[in-house]
């Protein structure tokens, strides 16, 4: 089961290396992991386990934040009813070898700037980013998928994506205006 203690501090080399790509087909240990992942993010989104062992509750998980340098990351994101249960997953899927293949020039940037579960400080500034990307990736199985996203769910797999590539999120900060948005920025 991996627990916050798996997570590589924020300093280590790996989150500054661009990730390998995964070889298919996929090693079965490699599997593993990637399911473990997906794991840790439905644990950490549960109250009850999240306190148990202490999870910072997340939303995606990149490999090279447990320290494997391989491009492969998992997200999982539920849809909630306006009571707040859970309905059904917006986004819940292991994306292998993912590439941003085309994205608007419009951008957004969530208003109150993001966080990043390698990163256990807040850093004050708001991170724009292109407000619709179409992915290209491979899943588990080695099919090839296309999905398009927006808004939120964009900002999430673009902030994975970043980890693959080496970027944290705060390296898209401007410490000169850091909670200014570009006239072709949102803020959601
Ligand atoms: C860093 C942390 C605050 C834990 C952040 N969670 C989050 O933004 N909110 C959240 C949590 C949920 F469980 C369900 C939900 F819809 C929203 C997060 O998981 N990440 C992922 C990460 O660090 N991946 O490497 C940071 C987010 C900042 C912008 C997108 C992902
Ligand atoms: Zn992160």
């Amino acid at each position: 089961m991996i627990t916050m203690k798996d997570f590589v501090p924020e300093k280590e080399p790996i989150l500054r290396e661009q990730a390998r790509p995964v070889e298919f087909p996929i090693n079965e240990e490699l599997k593993e992991t990637a399911v473990a992942m997906r794991q840790f993010l439905i644990n950490s989104q549960d109250s009850e386990t999240a306190e148990k062992y202490n999870l910072r509750p997340g939303v995606g998980v990149a490999a090279p934040q447990i320290g494997i340098d391989q491009q492969i990351f998992a997200v999982y994101l539920m849809d909630y009813d306006e009571e707040g249960n859970e309905t059904e997953p917006l986004i819940d899927e292991i994306f292998v070898n993912p590439k941003i293949i085309s994205h608007a020039v419009q951008k957004v940037a969530l208003k109150e700037g993001e966080g990043c579960l390698s990163v256990p400080r807040e850093v004050p500034g708001i991170v724009p980013r292109p407000k619709r990307v179409t992915v290209k990736y491979n899943d588990l199985e080695g099919n090839e998928k296309k999905i398009r996203l927006r808004d939120y769910e964009a900002v999430v797999v673009q902030h994975e994506i970043d980890h693959l590539k080496g970027i944290l999120f705060y390296d898209h900060i401007d410490e000169k205006t850091p909670w200014e948005p570009d006239e072709d920025t949102t803020l959601i």
